[in-house]
Order: C-alpha cells, then sequence, then structure tokens
C-alpha cells in the first residue's frame, strides 16, 4: 500500500555561532520552529530487499540523496536486533516543493521523514531518540525534523529542548541563489564569537542570525531582499539562507507583502507550527502499520 507524508520546512528564528570546534563544526544556539508547509513522500513498503527512488531530484544522485541514505541507515541499523528486517524494501517518490540550498532544511526534513516513516512501515520499533541519533549522521538537521516540535537547540543542533515560539505567519522569499552550507561557515569573516546565553536571555533580545551579514556581502540579490522586506515587516535570514522569512499576525498581511515581491523572486506563505505535521500524521496513524 502506498502510504503518504509530509517532509515540512524549518525556519531558524534565531541562530547565534557560539564558537568553532576541533573538527570544524560550529556551535550553535538556535531556535526551530516548522512551516505547514514542504516537500511530500510516498512510500509503499514490500520484501524485495531494495531500495528505490522512483522520483530523482535533480543534480543530486541516488546514492547522495538523502532519502535513500536515510533508508540503507535504518535498514542497516534495525537487522541487527531484527534479522528478517534483510528482506524490508521500499519504493518512494517524493514531490519536491522546497528549494534546494535555502536554508529551509529541505534535504534533512526528507531525511528524517523517511527514518520515521520506515520505522512505522517495517515495525522496526525504534524509539524517536534513536531514530534521531541515526539521523545526526546524515546531518546536524535532522534530529530536529525526526522529533517534531518546535525546540531551542546548542551543540551543533542536535542537542534539543522543547519550546514554544509564537505561531507566526510567514512569508518566505527565496533571491535566486542556490547557498551551501559550508560555503557559510567557510567564510573567514562569520561571527562565531557571540556570547553563550540562557534561552531566557535569547527570547527577550531582539531575534537574529549570526550568518546573515556574510551572505548578504557574498549575495547582493539577498542583501537587496532583506532591504525590501524590512520596509513591511520584522525579516531575516534562515540558517545559511538563501532564503529570508518576514513574520506576520495575520496569513492576509502576508500575502499583500508577496503580491509585491520584486521580479526574480519566488515565495510562499505559511504558517509557524510547534507540533511538525509529520509528528501529527504519526500520530494519527493506527499504533502498527
Ligand atoms: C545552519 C543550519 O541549517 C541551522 O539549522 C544547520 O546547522 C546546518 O545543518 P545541515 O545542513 O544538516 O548541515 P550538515 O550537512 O550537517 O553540514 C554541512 C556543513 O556545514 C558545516 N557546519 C554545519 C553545521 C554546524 N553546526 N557547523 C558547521 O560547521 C560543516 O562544514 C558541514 O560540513
Ligand atoms: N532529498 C534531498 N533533497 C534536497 N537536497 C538533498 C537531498 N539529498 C541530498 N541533498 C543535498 O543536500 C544539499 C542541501 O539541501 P537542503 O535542501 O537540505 O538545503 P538547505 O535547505 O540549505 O539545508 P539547511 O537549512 O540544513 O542548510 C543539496 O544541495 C543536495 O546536494
Amino acid at each position: 500500500m502506498i502510504t503518504t507524508w509530509p517532509a515540512p520546512a524549518k525556519l531558524n528564528l534565531f541562530l547565534y555561532i557560539t564558537g568553532r570546534r576541533p573538527d570544524g563544526y560550529h556551535n550553535l544556539q538556535t531556535l526551530f520552529q516548522f512551516l505547514d508547509y514542504g516537500d511530500t513522500l510516498h512510500i509503499e513498503p514490500d520484501q524485495s530487499g531494495n531500495i528505490s527512488l522512483l522520483t530523482p531530484v535533480a543534480g543530486v544522485s541516488d546514492e547522495q540523496n538523502l532519502i535513500v541514505r536515510a533508508a540503507k541507515l535504518l535498514k542497516q541499523a534495525a537487522e541487527t536486533s531484527n534479522p528478517l528486517l534483510a528482506q524490508a524494501g521500499a519504493r518512494i517518490s517524493i514531490e519536491k516543493t522546497l528549494p534546494m540550498g535555502g536554508g529551509l532544511g529541505g534535504g534533512s526534513s526528507n531525511a528524517a521523514t523517511v527514518l520515521v516513516a520506515l520505522n512505522y512501515l517495517w515495525q522496526c520499533n525504534l524509539t524517536s531518540d534513536e531514530l534521531a541519533k541515526l539521523g545526526l549522521q546524515l546531518g546536524a538537521d535532522v534530529p530536529v525534523f525526526v522529533e517534531g516540535f518546535a525546540a531551542f537547540a546548542e551543540g551543533v543542533g542536535e542537542q534539543l529542548q522543547p519550546a514554544q515560539p509564537e505561531e507566526k505567519w510567514y512569508l518566505v522569499a527565496h533571491p535566486g541563489v542556490s547557498i551551501g552550507t559550508p560555503e557559510v561557515f567557510n567564510d573567514p569573516g562569520l561571527t562565531r564569537d557571540t556570547p553563550v546565553r540562557d534561552l531566557a536571555a535569547l527570547l527577550a533580545a531582539p531575534f537574529s542570525n549570526d550568518c546573515e551579514a556574510v551572505v548578504r556581502k557574498r549575495f547582493r540579490e539577498v542583501d537587496e531582499l532583506v532591504s525590501w522586506l524590512l520596509e513591511y515587516a520584522p525579516s531575516r535570514l534562515t540558517g545559511t539562507g538563501a532564503c529570508v522569512f518576514s513574520e506576520f499576525d495575520t496569513e492576509s498581511a502576508a500575502r499583500q507583502v508577496l503580491e509585491l515581491a520584486p521580479k526574480g523572486v519566488r515565495g510562499f506563505v505559511a504558517r509557524g507550527v510547534n507540533v511538525s505535521p509529520l509528528r501529527r500524521t504519526l500520530s494519527e496513524r493506527p499504533a502498527t502499520a
């Protein structure tokens, strides 16, 4: 039977870089919230023992695709305690909506959805925390998508504590450039020494993103987009970009600004949600597949 699963986007409502580890990764303090908007995966479990992706993603080989990597990783991990899972297979297709290199976590979200969905469909019985730990091998953003609650994150993004930011409406705008995460983290001009603060202090201060200055400097398109959006609403970069989001109290206010967007700017309006559409979908399914 084909089953359908959401892979939502995330926003980094704030993102501060507090240091750099010896392995080159950066320590962060960031506030994640999900959007009620994203990719959709269709997954048909079978007994073929193979993972196949029926809809290749442009520019990403199947071996590199986080969808396939997540499915193989889960199968490998679950097989050690249940050898019957050697027969487990799946046919997966994706309706890709989220821009790649957008700072919306699309690839990480795809991986998390595959981990959660196949854990359910194959009846592997891994806990969310075990799945999140597996997911961290695929990317720093995967654990928050697996857990599925809005969260304050520290470490490289894997130390999560639930948070309840206001569920605002967002206009998310894409300036038409793709930005690789390593490119931003390797920029010599990046602020890497923001003092560590506790969550209460961070929530009380104006929100910002330490990646924004270097990204605006490197990409004129992002710089112009932020300047334009700031005329209408509080606006900033998500993740390492390229997307910029503006916050509004109502959907109609966000849509009005989207209609005025300059040429070359694509965008969408979505609600911020503190429980991810993936978690909601899982909770609505029968206890066993
Ligand atoms: C910037 C964020 O989007 C904030 O949510 C994430 O921290 C990035 O998460 P991600 O895309 O899952 O990143 P990964 O695929 O794990 O890492 C890509 C590259 O970004 C750099 N990287 C990533 C995360 C981090 N905390 N420090 C880093 O320095 C590393 O060079 C790494 O090789
Ligand atoms: N299923 C997938 N969907 C999108 N990108 C994928 C996928 N699998 C692998 N990738 C690779 O991951 C890279 C980052 O894609 P992604 O959409 O997660 O970017 P992002 O939104 O900037 O992520 P982040 O916010 O975590 O930095 C892509 O450029 C692509 O090479």
